[in-house]
């Protein structure tokens, strides 16, 4: 049984599978090309008016005839697997999206309201952006609440963020355990309140065995921070004679990097809000080869609508990772 919360992937590569949605090849079998994800064949079945869809995937297929005896899976969604909106592909689904939630205070602002009004209104569409990767199937969400940076906020402003911080885990830590969703924290916490720190390592702790949904919080946090204090550990190791200089790799990197909490660590997708095209010092050695989404809503006002959109873009992408 397939649910789209389920860790297995649909179809597993190099088995022989069916595509007769696609015009001229009906009723005919092609081995899955190695190099091709099992998402790009789906969405192949789904995207029949993509020019991508169309040539490059396509003739991979045709160049892969099946071997009439392998086995042949069919993929089939069963009833328990959640209702996706309409236009919604199931694949090719982001396992992970990141956002950079700008534009709060603008939103304030625009309204007369006090700049705190503007983050309670981000919290909203933050929580309501949870509820939809769970329902739609997006296994990790992380999202940029405090940037390293953002403590030369003015210190009323950096204040109101913490409270913020800290009434958030504290009213939804029962829906975080009863919901499934795990709660990781990445960012130089050690600099945090010292209260809003035992709250945080009590909530990771807390939620570490959830599997459903993981939601990743960035606080005190930049890409820099975080490649620094790789370096740092690698050094450490390096001596104390525990590797050699020339053992260091992207995968040792990638294993010392604070994403190391995720079994997704690179971000399929990142959404940033307000306009602004910039990344801002957030995981920038994850997003290496992640597919990016400039919204022009502000994040108060990023609702179901948006994130839809910012998905239907993410399903017409062709990704190669640079091969
Ligand atoms: C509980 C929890 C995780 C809370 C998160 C609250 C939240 C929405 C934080 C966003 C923080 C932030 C500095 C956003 C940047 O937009 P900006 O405010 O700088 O907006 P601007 O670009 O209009 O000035």
């Amino acid at each position: 049984m397939i649910s789209s919360l389920s860790p297995q992937p649909l179809i597993k590569p190099n088995t022989a599978t069916t595509l007769s949605p696609i015009p001229h090849v009906q009723n005919q079998r092609f081995k899955l090309a190695s190099h091709v994800c099992p998402s790009e064949l789906l969405s192949i079945r789904k995207r029949p008016g993509s020019a991508c869809a169309a040539t490059t995937q396509h003739r991979r297929y045709l160049l892969f005839p099946a071997e009439e005896e392998e086995e042949e899976r069919e993929v089939k969604f069963t009833s328990d697997a959640p209702a996706l909106a309409e236009g919604l592909q199931r694949e090719p689904m982001p396992r992970h999206v990141a956002v950079i939630m700008d534009g709060n205070r603008r939103w304030a602002h625009l309204r007369g309201l006090p700049v705190r009004s503007g983050y309670e209104a981000g919290v909203k569409s933050l929580k309501t952006l949870v509820e939809l990767c769970c329902k739609w199937g997006i296994r990790v969400l992380t999202v940029f609440a405090f940037s390293s940076d953002n403590w030369f906020r003015p210190e009323v402003e950096v204040e109101f963020l913490m409270s913020l911080l800290e009434t958030g885990v504290k009213e939804e830590k029962e829906s975080f355990i009863r919901e499934r969703i795990r709660i990781s924290v990445i960012g130089d916490t050690s600099k945090l309140p010292k209260r809003l720190e035992e709250l945080v390592i009590n909530v990771v702790e807390t939620t570490k065995n959830n599997t459903r949904f993981q939601l990743i919080v960035a606080v005190s946090y930049s890409g820099q921070y975080d490649l620094v204090q790789a370096c740092q550990r690698i050094a450490m190791k390096v001596k104390d004679g525990l590797i050699e200089p020339n053992d260091v790799s992207e995968s040792l990197i990638e294993q010392e990097l604070e994403t190391t909490c995720t079994e997704f660590p690179y971000p399929d997708l990142l959404i940033r809000t307000s306009g602004e095209l910039r990344i801002s010092n957030f995981m920038l050695w994850q997003l290496a080869y992640t597919e990016l989404f400039f919204s022009q809503s502000l994040w108060p006002d990023f609702g179901e609508a948006e994130f839809l959109e910012a998905l239907k873009s993410f399903q017409q992408r062709c990704r190669h990772y640079g091969k």
